[in-house]
């Protein structure tokens, strides 16, 4: 299955968060929700995986996932959450198994993916932050599933490993769907396909990542901005 389509909203209590965040994705691109603090876009990824329950749609190639039950939603979805501290004291490898429908043989694949599989008898415990958002991806690549959601999947990894990720989900690309809330614009600029800018739970901008310009992200960041190219690459030149 190739195709998400999305279109949700979504309010705490009263206090509306996302309002018809309307878009699709597709195999064959990475797409990178950016924007500001608290514009929505961990409340979006949280919809879109079913742990927050919003009104609308979210449907791959027609099938409605929000209307699965999570075992059955998991087979097609998976989730790289924010990183946090691990609270159970598993190895590498048992905490990869337990993503749902790892088998033996992906979750040995998804951790020579990320890197990690030499240290699969450690305990996630005690590896740093970094290396444990590694096993975070290895366990949902282990999932197995058509659709991959990542929040802020390189935030705690140095320079070297971010851009190790970056490369792995564009090595991926074509076989998932991939959806990665990024900070960092420049990887996002890069990296990624399209971008959807979001703004107080609205999409503010979307398009291809080398349409998006500086007055877009002045106008979204309140901030004074250049695109400058540097050997082929785009980087985002940004003060207040
Ligand atoms: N459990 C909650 N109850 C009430 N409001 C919440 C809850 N979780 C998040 N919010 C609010 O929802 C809004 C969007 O939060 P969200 O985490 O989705 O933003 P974000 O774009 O991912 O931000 P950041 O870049 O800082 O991670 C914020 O105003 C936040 O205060």
């Amino acid at each position: 299955m190739d195709k998400l389509e999305v279109n949700v909203s979504f309010s705490y209590g009263e206090k509306q968060i996302l309002k018809d965040v309307e878009f699709s994705a597709r195999k064959g691109e990475l797409l990178a929700i950016v924007g500001p603090n608290g514009a929505g876009k961990s409340t979006l990824l949280k919809c879109l995986v079913g742990i927050l329950k919003p009104s609308g749609y979210v449907r791959l190639n027609g099938l409605d996932l929000l209307g699965l039950k999570p075992k059955e939603r998991a087979k097609y979805i998976s989730y790289v959450p924010q990183s946090s501290f691990p609270e159970f004291a598993f190895t590498v490898e048992e905490f990869v198994e337990l993503g749902t429908y790892a088998t033996r043989g992906n979750v040995e694949e998804a951790l020579r993916k990320v890197g990690m599989w030499e240290r699969r008898k450690e305990l996630v415990t005690k590896l740093s932050g970094g290396e444990y958002q590694l096993v975070l991806i290895a366990r949902a690549l282990a999932q197995g599933s058509d659709v991959m959601l990542l929040d802020e999947p390189t935030s705690h990894l140095d320079i070297n490993h971010a851009l190790q990720i970056m490369d792995l989900l564009k090595s991926i690309k074509d076989e998932k769907i991939l959806v990665a809330v990024m900070h960092d614009l420049n990887l996002a600029l890069n990296y990624a396909d399209r971008v959807i800018v979001l703004k107080k739970g609205q999409i503010q901008w979307s398009g291809k990542s080398s349409a998006l310009t500086p007055e877009v992200l002045e106008e979204v960041y309140g901030i004074k901005a250049k695109i400058v190219d540097v050997e082929g690459q785009r980087i985002v030149v940004a003060w207040e």
